[in-house]
């Protein structure tokens, strides 16, 4: 059976007797589990002896509360999902445990988080950051697991980790897609039938345009609200609405 545990006392009192020096794995999510959370956890169980989930909703990253609301909370249906596939531990913070300090020290980095994803959620990535820290400090694991699909912030905690020397080891997970090409999403749970399928061209459009300003006027002719397409090295990245729910993705640049 996973343990639950809602405080970080109890998280670290359960890592002190179940984990000891063998190896920890651990996957932070936002709950809302599909397919993509699942890659990264059966991940995790492959390469260590333990594996700890977080699911914890995290309000200071969310720079418009009607996201935040409307972000599904569906903690019964992903705590049997974990136990299904043999996490041990499931740690599901109150806010009040996560912030005894009402989010007053923040982790902020002054050039990628402010371009893309931060420019266009203005202290997103400062309260990402923050929970991620803090979350890794709880759960002192040898891995944690990170999707590619939110390509920004695997680069900021990547940083994070290099510039304070944190005892961790950051796993890149390659991004789990619907057979259309869509990228898995908690938030797809919000679109309509046809707006699922409609969101496919989102994917397909990012990968054949032939510059950015094309894929930006391909996704607004064909419905969506493009917020940024952007080349960065070999990835192309991109944020569009589509029937008032946000989506992101990143692909390879042909
Ligand atoms: N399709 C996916 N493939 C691989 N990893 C994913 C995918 N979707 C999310 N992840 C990863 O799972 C972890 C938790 O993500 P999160 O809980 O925000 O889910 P999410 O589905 O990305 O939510 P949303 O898309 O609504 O922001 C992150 O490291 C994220 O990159
Ligand atoms: C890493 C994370 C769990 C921090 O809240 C969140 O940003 C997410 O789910 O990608
Ligand atoms: N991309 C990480 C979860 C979020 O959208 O806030």
């Amino acid at each position: 059976m996973t343990q639950v545990l809602q405080s970080v006392a109890s998280f670290q009192a359960w890592r002190k007797e179940n984990v000891g020096t063998v190896t920890l794995g651990f996957v932070p999510t936002m709950g809302g589990l599909h397919e993509g959370h699942l890659a990264l956890v059966r991940r995790a169980l492959e390469e260590n002896d333990k594996v700890a989930v977080s699911v914890y909703l995290n309000r200071t990253q969310f720079n418009k509360l009607e996201d935040f609301e409307k972000y599904p909370a569906v903690f019964e249906e992903d705590l049997r999902m974990l136990d299904e596939l043999g996490v041990d531990a499931v740690f599901a913070p109150s806010y009040e445990e996560m912030y005894p300090d009402d989010y007053r020290y923040k982790v902020s980095e002054s050039e990628l988080s402010t371009e893309l994803e931060g420019e266009h959620r203005p202290g997103h990535f400062d309260g990402v950051l923050t929970v991620v820290l803090k979350l890794l400090m709880a759960a002192n694991a040898t891995r944690a697991y990170f999707g590619e699909k939110d390509w920004q912030q695997l680069a900021l905690v990547k940083g994070m980790v290099d510039a304070f020397f944190l005892p961790v080891e950051i796993v890149p997970c390659p991004t789990i897609r619907e057979e259309s090409g869509l990228a898995m999403s908690s938030r797809n749970r919000r679109l309509s039938t046809e707006g699922l399928e409609k969101a496919a061209r989102f994917n397909q459009i990012l990968n054949t345009a032939e510059s950015e300003e094309s894929a930006v006027a391909a996704l607004n002719s064909e419905g969506f609200e493009a917020e940024y397409v952007a080349d960065r090295g070999d990835r192309r990245l991109g944020a569009v609405v589509l029937e008032g729910v946000r989506l992101i993705d990143n692909v390879e640049r042909s």
